[in-house]
């Protein structure tokens, strides 16, 4: 077992875009725990992708620290994030046709991809081995065109799994397939995730994924605007003490609204002072 936990601490990322800035992530502090298997929601345009970049250290910070593990990567010298990315963190981008050598097999994919790591030296599984505990080590060796969609995204997670990462990150790794083909790469997800212990974070815009995760996390105007649980939705109290209201109770607490927190026995209640409009 040898999942890395994450932690970001007021984590901003500023794209500087012709003409004008964008502030794609203004202030994130997440925790994932060693081993942990969490999804990553939100709008499109929220900083999903932003924030898995700087989980696998392709963009250094604009602001604010990225620990993986012991690395703080918002700091780390080029060659250490090298490193990092060949042996202890595994990335899939979307769609699996960018994480494999079109012209070569499954087998010859993964051992492409543990070329960097077997030079740093790390001790790393036979191809074979880590095509069959994808469920896919019948077609080590055939050509990527004979592979169904979801074969061809098992063996994208084959590749990203390679090194037996740490840290695998999947960018959208079940969206374009059928319900039999995403539940058998979600399958695969968490049977490494079990297995090895390996922390997996994956970005889903799916709610069908999303109910099935243990733990989700939802980015909204690139800040954390919620944590799921099983299914149940709730608000984070941030670093700095904020609290982000939440769907409907936004709507019915207008920016300006003043509200009151009062504690009562053993829960609170949030009371707007307009009447008490939005009471609880
Ligand atoms: N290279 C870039 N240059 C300028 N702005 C960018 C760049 N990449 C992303 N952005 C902007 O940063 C913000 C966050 O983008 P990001 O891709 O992280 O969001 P996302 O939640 O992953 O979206 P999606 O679900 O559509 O993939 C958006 O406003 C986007 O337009």
């Amino acid at each position: 077992m040898h999942g890395l936990a994450i932690r970001t601490r007021g984590l901003v990322h500023i794209y500087h875009a012709e003409g004008h800035d964008v502030a794609a992530l203004s202030g994130v502090d997440l925790d994932v725990g060693a081993g942990e298997m969490v999804g990553l929601l939100g709008p499109s345009g929220s900083g999903k992708s932003t924030l898995m970049s700087l989980l696998a250290g392709i963009f250094r910070p604009s602001a604010g620290k990225v620990f993986v593990g012991e690395s703080e990567l918002s700091t780390a010298a080029p060659r250490d994030l090298d490193r990092l990315r060949a042996t202890e963190v595994g990335l899939m981008l979307q769609g699996a046709g960018r994480n494999l050598l079109p012209h070569a097999t499954p087998a010859d994919n993964v051992r492409f991809a543990q070329h960097q790591a077997a030079r740093a030296g790390r001790e790393l599984p036979a191809p074979g081995d880590v095509l069959a505990d994808l469920g896919i080590a019948g077609h080590a060796d055939a050509p990527l065109e004979e592979l169904t969609p979801g074969g061809l995204q098992l063996a994208a997670v084959a590749v990203a799994v390679s090194t037996r990462p740490g840290l695998l990150l999947c960018d959208e790794p079940t969206s374009q397939l059928d319900h039999a083909a995403r539940d058998r790469v979600l399958d695969a997800l968490a049977r490494v995730n079990r297995t090895y212990g390996t922390t997996v974070v994956l970005v889903t815009h799916d709610p069908d994924v999303a109910r099935v995760l243990p733990r989700t996390v939802t980015i909204r105007d690139g800040r954390i605007g919620g944590e799921g649980r099983s299914g149940e939705e709730y608000a984070v109290v941030t670093a700095d003490g904020f609290l982000p209201l939440l769907g409907q109770v936004r709507d019915k607490l207008p920016p300006g609204t003043l509200v009151r927190i009062h504690e009562v026995d053993d829960h609170f209640e949030l009371r707007a002072e307009d009447g008490g409009m939005g009471d609880e």
